[in-house]
């Protein structure tokens, strides 16, 4: 007895604490359900079935709301418990929990009101069950949950779909593989067209969970009796049927007590002449120890299960705790520890994007191996060493005077208008090394676990990040602007030393014209070697630009990303940390939603163990 107490009272205090949560099945399913690991008996009629008759006269009290149309509206956990012969009997709900109702008619009152408290008057349903546990001496340790009867139709102010959403929400509990299945039909109706059955045929085909009652056996049709059903003939079920007879509307409205009820439905079946070698196993009393008796069981043989679940739920918890991070102290030491702790972490992934490890670093090399060559190839200097550009810039560099020799102005000024046109690509590598490291810092800022609770913290890494990309780029593009321009202040004087000579060159062909040096030939060939010296530097720029730019953004980004606003960290006071510690308003309700959860785990493990401790 004391076991049984334990077991189904261990249940019960899982159950409150999983509501208290939120856990009730469905819903809510970011985290795996306890309630629903737990077994459970669910009440289950059509309407006037004597759903409400069945589970009064189990408890021995009229406390339950009545009316027309759908009256249940909530699931309604009712949880007794056995007290002591002779003590007084008092109901309690779990939303109120300092009252104790001893008064029943009050109590049928509260939950009309608390149904409607949530529902509105608008006759919805809703799936947030009420919890009533009833101490008495006339009940046995049991739980049910009762459940909006099974409608055909919706009437007057009823939304369409009500027969519909009942029946989803009666399933969604009823489906479950620790739900017993409380099947109420009433005994003048066929059982063919039975609500209860119907649906607990569905979930349940093997009928191992379901348990038959039938109501009404009073009413059924002089001559007739339910033998067939309550034998197993006419739907077999794994447990045996439980008939039932209980009040009928006139000894309600007499307003017959409820034990005097019971004694009467014992009698009806001692003195059957149809039922009375089953009536040991029939009536509300029997049903209700059989119940229990058989929650009891279940209980036990799931306690194993529950466990398992249990500790795999708290290992799951604490780990994502461990992800989300513990909550942060408050005094300024330990923030900018955390502070400190959480940009070496940014740090390091973008490290390891540039170093390899992680992807991106590899598109800086694309830069300097694909876009930058491309970009010096796609220069214009065939238009600007063109025969009729190279005419034009000699002769404007002689003035009235053409050379005599060699046309050294002319040569100059060639090679200084080419070499402009290398800024262009030289800029724009920097301006996609800058790209690709702006983009780097992004993706490692969203890489980085332990930055993702402090949304301030991030934005402000970013902003020092990019502040400091800025400069580099800055300073980069002075660099490379640099490199070019050193390469117009002076030229390479063994390239010009080094090429052929044109009056040796046609030394052998005594037809050559003398007056080809201002001709066109003339001009094609100074074109030709402006264009190879103009080649040669841009094999060095291609070298140098690169050398450059890692120098001046990737290195330092690599060295230096967030020294200023660590030198500025060094300067904030207390107030200024917790600010960019503040975390994001969601991520501190899931902390709080997790170690509530773990706390629901840890409490419902101890219980458990507790239990195991005294059988
Ligand atoms: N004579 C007799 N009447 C019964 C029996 N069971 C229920 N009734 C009557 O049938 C009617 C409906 O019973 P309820 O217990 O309210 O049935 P319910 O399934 O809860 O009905 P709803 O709450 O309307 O869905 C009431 O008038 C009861 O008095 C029974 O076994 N015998």
């Amino acid at each position: 007895m004391t076991t049984m107490e334990s077991l189904i009272g261990l249940v019960n205090r899982i159950q409150r604490a999983c509501t208290v949560l939120g856990d009730y099945g469905g819903g809510d399913n970011t985290f795996s359900s306890l309630w629903e690991a737990l077994p459970s008996v669910a009440v289950v009629g059509g309407q006037s079935s004597g759903k409400s008759s069945v589970l009064e006269s189990i408890v021995g009290r009229d406390f339950l709301p009545r009316g027309s149309g759908i009256v249940t509206r909530r699931p309604l956990v009712l949880q007794l418990h056995k007290t002591d012969e002779g003590s007084q009997e008092y109901a309690e709900f779990l939303h109120l929990p300092k009252r104790r109702f001893t008064d029943f008619g009050a109590v049928r009152n509260e939950i009309q009101e608390e149904t409607d408290r949530i529902t509105g008057k608008t006759k919805q349903i809703s799936p947030v069950p009420i919890h009533l546990s009833i101490y008495s001496p006339n009940v046995v340790n049991l739980t049910l949950i009762d459940l909006p009867g099974l409608t055909k139709v919706a009437v007057e102010g009823q939304p369409e779909t009500i027969v519909e959403d009942i029946e989803t929400m009666v399933r969604s509990y009823i489906e479950k593989p620790n739900c017993i299945i409380l099947a109420i039909s009433p005994a003048n109706q066929d059982i063919a067209t039975s609500d209860a059955i119907k649906l607990a045929r569905e979930v349940d085909p093997s009928g191992d969970r379901t348990f038959g009652v039938l109501t009404k056996l009073d009413l059924m049709d002089k001559g007739t009796n339910a033998l067939d059903v309550l034998e197993g003939r006419s739907y077999r079920l794994q447990h045996p049927w439980v008939g039932i007879v209980n009040r009928s509307q006139a000894d309600i409205n007499k307003n017959v007590d409820m034990i005097v009820a019971r004694r009467k439905e014992r009698e009806y079946f001692a003195t059957s002449p149809d039922y009375g070698h089953l009536a040991s196993k029939m009536g509300s009393e029997y049903l209700a120890k059989l119940l229990s008796q058989h929650l009891e069981n279940v209980i036990r043989s799931r306690i194993p299960s529950i466990t398992s679940l249990i500790n795999k739920s708290i290992d799951e918890l604490e780990s994502e705790m461990d992800h989300l991070g513990r909550p942060i102290a408050l005094d300024a030491g330990a923030q900018l520890y955390t502070v400190l702790e959480v940009c070496r972490a940014f740090e390091r992934i973008f490290k390891e994007h540039l170093d390899g490890g992680r992807p991106g670093g590899d598109r800086i090399y694309g830069v300097f191996d694909n876009q930058l060559p491309a970009a010096l190839k796609k220069l214009p200097f065939d238009r600007h060493l063109s025969l009729q550009n190279v005419r034009r810039v000699v002769s404007e560099a002689d003035g009235y005077q053409p050379h005599l020799i060699a046309p050294e102005q002319g040569y100059r000024r060639l090679i200084e208008g080419a070499l402009n046109y290398f800024r262009g690509p030289a800029e724009a590598s920097v301006d996609a090394v800058h790209f690709v490291l702006k983009e780097l810092v992004r993706k490692s800022i969203g890489e980085t676990q332990e930055l993702k609770r402090f949304p301030t913290l991030q934005a402000d890494i970013a902003a020092a990040a990019n502040e400091a990309l800025e400069r580099f780029r800055d300073e980069s593009k002075k660099t490379v602007v640099r490199l070019v321009d050193m390469e117009s202040s002076y030229l390479t004087v063994d390239f010009f030393r080094k090429l052929p000579q044109e009056v040796e060159n046609k030394g052998g062909n005594p037809q050559a014209p003398v007056t080809d040096r201002y001709g066109e030939g003339h001009f094609r060939r100074i074109g030709s070697n402006v264009s190879s010296y103009v080649g040669m530097v841009s094999d060095t720029l291609k070298n140098t630009i690169p050398k450059a730019v890692v120098f001046c953004q990737v290195k330092e980004a690599k060295q230096s990303l967030l020294a200023r606003f660590y030198t500025q960290l060094g300067k904030k006071e207390g107030k200024q940390l917790s600010q960019m510690l503040d975390e994001d308003p969601a991520l501190m309700e899931r902390r709080q939603q997790c170690a509530k959860r773990l706390e629901l785990y840890k409490a419902a493990r101890d219980e458990i163990d507790s239990v195991s401790w005294t059988r």
